[in-house]
């Protein structure tokens, strides 16, 4: 039942997990597909990576470009100091209907300010929308092909201070080549592989941690 695997799933975490409690709702999401069916959420292996970098920086200002079902976006949001604010980006209105109500599920949405859009026009409008100037953590995991367009928007919009770190999830499956290059032969950028696996498979994955220098 269910139309799509994004609404299958919010069924399954509507029917197991405990209101207002994220862990739970993480787990649901988790043991669903790793048993039921697969979806590409970053998952409990890069998620522990994701939740380690998210504590290190300690970020006020965090975005996200896709949203999927709201998996990462609630391991985000579930670590973020008080004050603090994620926004993130999702092109698809099925999909962002969806991980609105997962969020809510979880009781994370105080925190979310979750936008319908594509990010190539939404990026330009969030330092007025938001009346904020620059983010401390950028975590990117939306189509490949667009990991660099929208990091190079970001560096023209004045985004990213000198420390501001970005996250990119499947650096080696499916891959981004022409991201990878550029932040690890940029001078403005440090960069840093953490290996992992693909989400509820046992292939590899792994994560790129590039610290922006100004
Ligand atoms: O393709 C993957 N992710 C894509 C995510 C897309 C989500 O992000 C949304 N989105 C896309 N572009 C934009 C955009 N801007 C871009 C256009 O302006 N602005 C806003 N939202 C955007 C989509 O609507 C989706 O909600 C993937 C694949 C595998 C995989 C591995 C192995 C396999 F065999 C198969 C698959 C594993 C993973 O972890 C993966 O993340
Ligand atoms: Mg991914």
């Amino acid at each position: 039942s269910g139309k799509s695997r994004p609404m299958r799933i919010l069924q399954y975490v509507q029917n197991t997990a405990v209101q207002g409690d994220a862990n739970s709702v993480i787990s649901a999401v988790d043991s669903y597909c790793a048993n039921v069916e697969w979806a590409m959420n970053v998952g409990d292996k890069k998620g522990e990576i994701l939740d380690a970098v998210v504590l290190d920086v300690r970020p006020r200002w965090v975005l996200e470009l896709g949203t999927y079902c709201g998996y990462s976006t609630m391991r985000i949001a579930r670590l973020l100091p008080p004050g603090a604010r994620l926004i993130t980006l999702e092109m698809n209105h099925h999909y962002a209907q969806v991980a609105k109500q997962i969020l809510g599920h979880a009781g994370l949405d105080s925190q979310v300010d979750l936008l319908v859009g594509a990010s190539s026009a939404l990026i330009p409008q969030l330092k007025k929308k938001f009346d904020m100037d620059k983010f401390d953590l950028v975590f990117i995991d939306h189509w490949k092909t667009s990991y660099l367009p929208d990091t190079k928007l970001l560096e023209e919009c004045d985004l990213l201070a000198s420390g501001t770190v970005l996250l990119a999830d499947n650096v080696t499956c499916p891959g981004a080549p022409e991201y990878l290059h550029y932040v690890r032969n940029s001078p403005r950028y440090k960069s840093l592989y953490f290996p992992s696996q693909l989400e509820y498979l046992r292939v590899e994955d792994g994560m790129e941690k590039s610290v922006f220098l100004g």
